[in-house]
């Protein structure tokens, strides 16, 4: 069958990369800080929530599965273009992939980065990690960021639908769902752009937020629609790091959870529409801290599932590759910067890449 994808030598599948194993622990986050000259001892504290799961992030395994799908996707749909995949921390590493597709006579790739909403870290970095290994004669366009597709919201929303009807099972009716996101620095989240809508601009946590507020939307409409009543809902942020002076965003989810707990709420699904799958932030940070603080409360908590390889979310992915090949379009001039860091002089910086 031919399509406007033909007209491409190989979708890349871009993402973070993880550790395997516990010696890769610190040299993959020695990668994701690069140019930031953190001590190892702060690796290794930071490096304590790999350790406890052996040393093994989920998210290669999520990529490996996620690559099955889109594969089986392409297939089903008669489309035999080869699908890579690169990582900019870890192996595969983008660049020996790039390399690779370009010493196989590859001209043009179309890059799919698994980040469903727009930032920095999620957008912008994967265009500098292409622009930096990029063998010259390879153009590679990339897919936009992809939060608000059907597919993505309703996988999400099946997710939802799912945690609470088991909340019901155990008893506990008519939760309160409480949507989670990767928290970042407030000044990142207000240049997340592509700002376009009047709603985007007029939201001070920009592109990211109005993206994650969109898909919380879309997911308490249908479920007012199903059942009467919207539920009662709110929007929480996990993973924040670095100094506490900098503003992120808030609340956190283990605050929100206690603000619930206070208010009398008895039970609580927890839906990380920010990640498109369990990354370590949400079998770690949702699924042990998260659920630490839920019961020290006495609240009843269930988390919802990750899109992953919901057969809507990946034939909508695909619909988006072929939607991109025929109208690639560049992420906007000026849209989700690198963010500016107080003391480095920006050209010290260019050509570096962390997180
Ligand atoms: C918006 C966003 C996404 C996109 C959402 C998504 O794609 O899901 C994302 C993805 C990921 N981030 C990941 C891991 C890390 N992120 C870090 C640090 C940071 N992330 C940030 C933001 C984001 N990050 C920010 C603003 C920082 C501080 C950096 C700085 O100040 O410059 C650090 C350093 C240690 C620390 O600072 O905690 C690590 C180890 C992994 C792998 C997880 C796994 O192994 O499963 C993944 C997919
Ligand atoms: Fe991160």
């Amino acid at each position: 069958m031919t399509s406007a994808l033909s007209t491409y030598d190989a979708v890349l599948l871009l993402s973070f990369g993880g550790p395997e194993r516990q010696e890769d622990v610190v040299p993959f986050l020695r990668n994701v800080t690069r140019g930031k000259d953190i001590p190892d001892a702060r690796l290794e504290e930071v490096g304590r929530h790999y350790r406890l799961f052996g040393g093994r992030s989920p998210i290669n395994d999520q990529n490996r599965a996620l690559l099955a799908a889109l594969r089986s996707e392409l297939d089903a749909r008669g489309l035999d273009i080869p699908l890579v995949w690169g990582n900019r921390n870890w192996a595969p590493y983008v660049a020996d992939v790039l390399t690779d597709l370009a010493d196989s006579g590859a001209r043009r790739v179309l890059a799919l980065a698994t980040s469903a909403h727009p930032s920095y870290s999620g957008c912008r970095q994967y265009l500098e990690d292409i622009a930096l290994h990029c063998p010259p004669g390879l153009r590679v366009d990339k897919v936009l960021p992809f939060g608000e597709d059907q597919g993505f919201v309703t996988a999400n929303l099946e997710a939802v639908r799912d945690a609470r009807d088991a909340l019901a099972a155990r008893g506990r009716q008519d939760p309160y769902i409480l949507f989670v996101a990767h928290s970042i620095p407030l000044s990142m989240a207000r240049t997340s752009g592509p700002v376009g809508s009047a709603e985007r601009e007029g939201n001070p946590g920009g592109a990211y937020v109005a993206s994650l507020e969109a898909v919380a939307d879309r997911i308490l409409g249908a479920l007012a629609e199903e059942t009467g009543t919207r539920p009662d809902s709110g929007l929480a942020y996990c993973s924040r790091s670095g100094p506490a002076a900098v503003p992120w965003l808030e609340p956190d989810v283990n605050d929100a959870l206690q603000a619930l707990a206070e208010r009398g709420v008895g039970a609580v699904v927890v839906a990380p529409i920010g990640f498109m799958s369990d990354h370590m932030e949400v079998v770690y940070d949702l699924d042990v801290e998260a659920a630490a603080t839920a019961e020290r409360l006495g609240l009843e908590m269930a988390r919802a599932a990750t899109a992953g390889v919901h057969p809507a979310f990946v034939s909508g992915l695909v619909d988006r590759l072929v939607s991109t090949a025929a109208d690639p379009r560049p992420c906007p001039e000026g849209c989700c910067p690198r963010p500016v860091r107080p003391g480095r002089p920006a050209s010290a910086e260019r050509r570096r890449s962390g997180t």
